[in-house]
């Protein structure tokens, strides 16, 4: 059956590029220009959500009389009540990856769909357990480059699985789109 629309994956990552094409969707990328600082005193799951809602709405307002889905999606990470975005600089990685070492924490991904101008929005949360990390392995680690645009400063599917003792929830949502929840999503609202 043919997709009824258009599908834009509003994002830049590749990661998420390739999670959405192992669902068999057609669709086209396009980069959301945000600002994502969060508001003050922002709940968690409300931050994530609202980033994901407003990358979706960003590229929908670009289409103004298309009729097209925009698919936006938003990860952070979140430790004893703080919540970990991207790292600046290699100190902000350390302070990160000793936050996190040892211990549980959460990874929250949003998915939301904008189509016929509405949000439909879905927050996937996943229980990660860390092992203990070294100094010299979070230096070790910055050098390799791997965690300067990843929330919480490790990425699971690289070298940063090392440091992933069990997970308890989605993988797929760790490394940034939720496969079960978003095919989910797409085939409630749109038919193919
Ligand atoms: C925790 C974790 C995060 N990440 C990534 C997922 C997200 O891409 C990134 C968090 O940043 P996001 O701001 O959610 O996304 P992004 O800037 O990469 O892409 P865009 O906004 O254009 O969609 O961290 C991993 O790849 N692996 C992991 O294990």
């Amino acid at each position: 059956m043919k997709q009824s629309s258009p599908l834009i994956l509003a994002s830049a990552s590749p990661r998420r590029q390739e999670l959405l094409g192992q669902l068999g969707w057609v669709f086209t990328c396009q980069a959301a220009d945000i600002d994502e600082s969060p508001k003050q005193n922002e709940a968690a799951a409300d931050l994530v959500c609202r980033l994901a809602e407003e990358k979706a709405a960003a590229v929908s307002s670009l289409h103004l009389g298309e009729s097209l889905a925009v698919l936006g999606s938003d990860t952070i990470v979140v430790c004893e009540g703080q919540v970990l975005g991207k790292p600046k600089d290699a100190a902000d990685s350390k302070v990160m990856l000793s936050l996190l070492s040892a211990k549980q924490h959460q990874v929250m991904t949003a998915i939301c769909l904008y189509y016929q101008g509405r949000a439909h929005t879905q927050l996937v949360t996943t229980e990660v357990y860390f092992c203990l990390v070294s100094e010299s392995q979070m230096a070790e680690y910055w050098a390799s480059g791997e965690p300067a645009d990843k929330a919480g400063s490790y990425a699971i599917q690289g070298l940063g699985g090392r440091f992933v003792e069990r997970i308890e929830g989605s993988y797929s949502s760790v490394v940034g789109l939720p496969l079960v929840e978003t095919d989910r999503l797409l085939h409630l609202h749109l038919t193919r």
